[in-house]
């Protein structure tokens, strides 16, 4: 029988309930995360440590999403997809407190019970009930040695299932790690797997020109990046209400991204810089902040290529007041007369670099994706090696370190004469990156997104 509505509202705990409703946007409508909680805690007025909670329960649960379903499906008996949607949101948060959190069983399963009976009644809510006690009955490492395949038979399986990955993805990691020869990271696909999995923490990035990374961590309570001259970590709390954030003092941007923007700037070029520098995927327009205001420094002038007009607006907004031009069309039939001499080919990609920053999208993301971005990388890289000067520099950057995406696409295009490669170590101040001459970043070596780097001249 269904409450009046007095009662069913009672009942429901605002936090459990902003943090479904996220789930909820996202299986619905393929919402992101990241977009949807912002707006939905502003409006219901959820603030601090609610907001954190909040935060951590939406956020961890569309990360953890995959694994979950599969201690649901088990407990349940049933496959997932024949649990009810608005069921399956409130199961999936429940299992995630009680397998992920410190929050305690009678808690977990009580919240989840009433968030239920409040929207679909006793029945169903009966039946969560029945499924999150069963799970609650083992911890996660319980369900692991239950659900997973073992260590022995398979390492990458059991690796995925252990860090909330899907089975592909962890072999790309596994084949990244492993490298073009023979790599020097391969065997931690485990600590990389596992940073994967934890919540990363914010990076700013101080505009060049304006103020320094020492005065931005001063202002905002944050810590100077350790590789970015740019950097700055933030603890915690809403980058957006930061005052240097509102002023355009600085941006987000992860620290790879960063230091990708820099290398482009500071790659040694045969010949003088002309000051004609081109960012041929601009959108929405970090690295082209940055390089923007790298350029104001130089007397250089930046080309910023975006297709998407919404992009390019926010591309807009991001490089006021710098030497930059935006110019809305396909990088790989631009118009842009050739001649630069610096480049950036910051390509789109299947982002499985970033995904600890966009928490639903490693359960989104599937291996057919790869093909066509692989064309259109490459198809991209050549075109920028067709704008690019004879002696000067085109960086090709990926947030992702599959193989395919990275070296696949460089290496293609190298085969086919189109270019030749630089080393790229040089162009970021960190150490321990391998034989080159590429550069890959990890989250688990370097705090940053997976970025990968590579730079290439006209032979
Ligand atoms: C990885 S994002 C670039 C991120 C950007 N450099 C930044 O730091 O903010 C790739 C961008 O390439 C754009 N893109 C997609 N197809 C493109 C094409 N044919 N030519 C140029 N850009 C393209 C996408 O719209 C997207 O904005």
């Amino acid at each position: 029988m269904t409450r009046p509505a007095h009662i069913r509202d009672k009942a429901v705990d605002p936090v459990r309930k902003a943090a479904r409703d996220v789930l909820r946007a996202v299986r619905e409508r393929d919402s992101y995360a990241n977009l949807v909680l912002p707006k939905l805690l502003r409006e219901r007025g959820i603030t601090g440590r609610d907001a954190a909670l909040a935060t951590e329960l939406a956020y961890g649960t569309c990360r953890a999403t995959g694994v979950l379903d599969a201690i649901i499906a088990s407990a349940a008996g049933r496959a997932v997809d024949e649990i009810d949607g608005p069921v399956l949101d409130v199961l999936r948060l429940g299992a995630y407190q009680l397998l992920r959190t410190r929050i305690g069983a009678h808690a977990a399963v009580s919240t989840s019970v009433d968030l239920i009976r409040s929207e679909a009644g006793q029945g169903p809510a009966g039946f969560c009930n029945a499924v999150l006690r069963k799970i609650s009955q083992r911890d996660e490492e319980l369900w692991t040695d239950e659900l997973a395949p073992s260590m022995a038979d398979d390492v990458v399986g059991h690796l995925a299932f252990r860090y909330a990955h899907p089975r592909w993805i962890a072999q790309v990691f596994a084949d990244a790690l492993a490298g073009p020869d023979g790599g020097v990271r391969a065997g931690e696909l485990q600590s990389a797997l596992a940073a994967d999995d934890e919540r990363p923490i914010v990076h700013l990035a101080a505009r060049p020109g304006l103020i320094s990374a020492e005065e931005l961590a001063l202002a905002t309570g944050g810590e100077v990046g350790a590789f970015s001259p740019y950097c700055v970590y933030l603890p915690g709390g809403d980058p957006g209400k930061l005052d240097a954030v509102r002023d355009g003092m600085a941006g987000v941007q992860d620290e790879g991204s960063q230091l990708v923007a820099r290398a482009v700037t500071v790659a040694p070029l045969e010949g003088d810089d002309t000051g004609r520098w081109l960012d041929l995927c601009a959108g929405p327009g970090g690295k082209a902040a940055m390089m923007g205001a790298l350029a104001e420094i130089d007397a250089a002038a930046l080309d910023a290529v975006e297709p998407s007009e919404h992009r390019a607006e926010l591309v807009r907004t991001s490089v006021k007041g710098l030497p930059v031009t935006v110019h809305v069309a396909d990088g790989r039939d631009s118009g842009l007369s050739t001649g630069y001499d610096r480049v950036l080919v910051d390509a789109p990609c299947t982002g499985l670099g970033s995904l600890r920053r966009r928490p639903e999208a490693r359960w989104r993301r599937t291996p057919s994706d790869v093909p066509e971005l692989v064309a259109l990388q490459r198809q991209l890289l050549v075109a920028a090696l067709e704008l690019v000067r004879p002696g000067g520099v085109v960086v090709y950057s990926t947030c992702s370190p599959h193989p395919a995406e990275t070296v696949g696409v460089v290496e293609s295009v190298v085969a086919d004469g189109l270019a030749r490669t630089l080393d790229a170590r040089p162009l970021v101040p960190v150490d321990d990156l391998g034989d080159g001459p590429y550069v890959q970043l990890w989250p688990h070596v370097h705090g940053t997104d997976a970025m990968f780097l590579a730079a290439l001249t006209r032979p």
